[in-house]
């Protein structure tokens, strides 16, 4: 619900809508049916702002005319509400972002592509680069670099165009350490000055200093010893720079020539200074560097990212890495190691940077390509890869999304995507040639893992799995009144009254929920990562993705609504291995709140979200009309809005003669849906009640501390057959209705509202 996708902060539903009653048959001009995915989140705040009096400001420019409805309105014939940007301009890049949505608050941002300044490894394989001798390339894509070429710095490769722009030693932070996304030049700038040459500068600046307080005939000298030392400086490190990244390439090499683990210890050491592999991770890069399709299991914080960047140094083409989130991508980037070129591809860039991303693709400069799950839905996208800037290997983080298994994708809502189903291994080989698919998550069921498996045809014996938790995580539960930091809370506004009252105990702290704007809400995140902040008070929005080491404790105010969930959320703390606590706070009241949520869904503090075919059917218009409008409306500044994921929503060519089995099937379905999120929060909910009534004296639990029965409860639940048996009646009752299912309330009540308001009403 709370996620920020690439569709530019498009939501995605918790629970689709539900159908109790088979509608009747769509009118002929608009016979779609769409799932909740198609749905549109309307904030209609800004509609009483626009009415404000205009006298506030008299003098100021009327505003610029709205721009009439989209003239190219023609959508794709599966997504019939998406809305199109217009390209007009540029019509050489129009079809690539034909599936383009309009997020809200959609902002242009500075490109990535921008920022791909840095030489990469020499990859002798790809022909298409332009080289000195054919400084066009097969693609015919022309390199100044070449023209003007020299001894460049840091340059490991001399095939890779180069822009003009002054090469910069990376400061550990990876290739897109620069990548500002804010628009925040300050940040970026003060940044690579203290992390390169802050010694020299300084000394120039000291001898500026003397300068003044001396007598002035000295200046020329000073200023000339200033800049002599800087250069000094500068060079020892160009030249460091350079042996160590001729020290890479041999690494790369000797590996190229055996993968074995000596070779690729050293290439370990070297590019990321650490002593050793972590488990798992020597044996998922051997398998990919094999060309085997792996699917990898590793708790949060185990080191995934490397079993694919590795391999990324060493496979010819692209590694192509499907990512759920932008933010997620992001940071990935970031934290690529300075030789792996990486750039990502998402709905929130602007035309020109899409567009410099596939050149910078095409000639071969970007290595490791991150992209959401919807690009697969874009037969352009699908066709900018050649025989020439092939991928060698794709890699779907958090896989456990491709699983059909609705209970698993479903109720990691701020993990599902819809689009994730269509990655399929036929669609994987027969449009992009892959070879090799490494699907990686740190939760997944055993039912789940099989169908993930199955969807990307990974043989069942290349399946790497360790222990899903981490063992340096502290885990407890208590009943304790909260008394210090909490950082994950349920709802939005526990998040803003804990750290109100954290506040006023003066700690620093800031609450982080889908509520607040994305722009603040990176801000947020960064000055929790810098430390500026010591406590983020937050929904499950927060923490995708997040690669603080030292962040010491994870506690849950609120029940978390699975075990995945919860597995994620701990999964942040003690990433640098040190001991950290996971603290619980069970308390019935939100167990049994978000209980009965779980069987309504749509309304969200001042936001309406709707389908967007559904309101077409129900006046009469077509989709197509309908989305305009609302673009309309958002041009004029009337309402803001969020698309939501675009699959699954389909047009009837022919309507079905049993419509109304259709229509059961679909009500069955969703139905199905409302019970597995039930039952996965009533495992959760087990857990924990286990732990503080049962487990004391039985597991070696002492206190609030539960670490081995928290553990053990987790792993069993993913190693168990996908929680179908859980009860729906809890065993340890806790609470005065936890023996009633809430469904047969659900029915009873319907019939009630039957009874009272007259069939004719609904
Ligand atoms: N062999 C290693 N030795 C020491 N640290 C490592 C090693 N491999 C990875 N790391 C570090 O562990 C941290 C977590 O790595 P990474 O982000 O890849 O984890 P992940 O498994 O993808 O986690 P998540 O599922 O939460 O995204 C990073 O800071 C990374 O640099």
């Amino acid at each position: 619900m709370e996620t920020d996708s690439d569709s530019g902060g498009s939501h995605i539903s918790a629970t689709p809508p539900r159908c109790q009653n088979p509608p009747s048959p769509p009118p002929p001009q608009t016979n779609t049916l769409s799932s909740s995915n198609s749905k549109v989140r309307v904030n209609p705040s800004h509609l009483s702002e626009t009415k404000k009096p205009t006298k506030s400001k008299p003098s100021q420019p009327a505003p610029p005319t709205p721009p009439p409805p989209p003239s190219d309105s023609t959508p794709l014939p599966t997504l019939p509400f998406q809305i199109r940007r217009s390209f007009s301009q540029n019509p050489s890049i129009s079809a690539f972002n034909s599936l383009e949505t309009l997020p809200a608050g959609f902002c242009s941002r500075l490109a990535s592509f921008t920022k791909i300044q840095k030489p990469s490894l020499r990859f002798e394989n790809d022909q298409s680069l332009p080289t000195p001798s054919n400084p066009q390339g097969i693609n015919g894509i022309k390199s100044d670099a070449f023209a003007k070429k020299k001894k460049q710095i840091n340059l490991v490769s001399v095939d890779v165009p180069l822009p003009p722009a002054k090469l910069r030693k990376c400061n550990g932070e990876g290739n897109f350490v620069r990548l500002n996304l804010n628009n925040n030049k300050r940040k970026f700038a003060n940044k690579g000055k203290r992390n390169k040459s802050f010694r020299g500068k300084l000394s120039y600046r000291r001898s500026k200093k003397k300068l003044n307080k001396n007598e002035t005939e000295s200046k020329g000298a000073e200023d000339e010893y200033g800049l002599i030392i800087e250069n000094l400086e500068q060079n020892q490190k160009n030249r460091r720079a350079a042996g160590e990244l001729e020290l890479v390439e041999d690494a790369v090499r000797a590996v190229k020539d055996e993968a074995s683990n000596e070779n690729l210890g050293r290439l370990l050491r070297l590019v990321y200074g650490y002593d050793s592999f972590r488990d798992g991770q020597l044996e998922a890069i051997k398998m990919v560097l094999d060309k085997k399709s792996t699917m990898l299991v590793l708790p949060t914080g185990a080191g995934k990212s490397l079993c694919y960047q590795i391999p990324a140094m060493i496979l010819p083409g692209l590694t192509l890495v499907v990512c759920p989130l932008v933010a997620l991508m992001i940071d990935q980037l970031r934290h690529l190691p300075p030789v792996i070129h990486g750039g990502f591809l998402s709905s929130s860039q602007r035309p020109e940077e899409v567009a410099e991303t596939i050149r910078l693709i095409q000639v071969g400069a970007i290595k490791v390509l991150f992209v959401s799950p919807e690009r697969f839905l874009n037969a352009d996208f699908l066709s900018i890869f050649t025989a020439t800037s092939f991928i060698s290997l794709v890699v779907v983080d958090e896989a456990h999304c491709v699983s059909e298994c609705k209970s698993e994708s479903i109720n990691r809502s701020h993990n599902f995507r819809p689009s994730y189903m269509r990655l399929r291994a036929s669609l994987l080989r027969a449009r992009l040639n892959v070879e090799c698919i490494l699907a990686m998550t740190a939760t997944a069921t055993t039912t789940t893992l099989r169908d993930v498996m199955s969807a990307l045809e990974i043989p069942l014996s290349n399946l790497i799995q360790k222990a899903q938790l981490r063992d340096n995580l502290q885990l407890s539960v208590s009943l304790s009144e909260v008394q210090s930091i909490i950082i994950y809370c349920k709802f939005q506004f526990e998040t803003d009254l804990i750290s109100r009252y954290l506040c006023d105990n003066s700690i620093s702290v800031k609450s982080y929920h889908s509520g607040i704007p994305a722009k603040d809400r990176s801000r947020i995140q960064e000055l929790f990562c810098s430390n500026k902040i010591r406590v983020v008070v937050a929904t499950v929005a927060f923490g995708m993705g997040l690669d603080k080491r030292d962040v010491g404790a994870v506690i849950h105010y609120s029940l978390p609504e699975s075990l995945e969930e919860y597995v994620q959320e701990i999964g942040r703390a003690g990433r640098d291995g040190r001991l950290s606590y996971c603290h619980l706070f069970l308390d019935d009241i939100t167990y049994f709140r978000l209980r009965s949520l779980m069987y309504r869904s749509e309304t969200k503090q001042g936001q309406y979200v709707f389908d967007i075919p559904t309101v077409a059917n129900s006046i009469g218009a077509t989709t197509i009309d309908v989305s305009n409008q609302l673009l309309n409306l958002k041009m004029r500044g009337e309402i803001t809005y969020e698309l939501k994921d675009p699959a699954y929503c389909y047009t009837i060519v022919e309507v079905p003669s049993d419509f109304c089995a259709l229509s059961a099937h679909l009500t069955k379905w969703l139905s199905e849906v409302e019970n597995c999120k039930v039952r996965k929060l009533d495992r959760m909910f087990h857990a924990a009640v286990f732990a503080v009534d049962v487990c004391e004296k039985m597991h070696g639990c002492n206190g609030s501390l539960h670490t081995p029965c928290l553990q053990k409860n987790t792993l069993d639940y993913f190693r168990g057959d996908d929680n179908c048996d859980v009860p729906n009646k809890i065993g340890q009752s806790r609470g005065r209705y936890v023996q009633i299912n809430f469904q047969v309330v659900m029915e009873a009540a319907k019939a009630e509202l039957l009874n009272f308001a007259g069939k004719d009403v609904l």
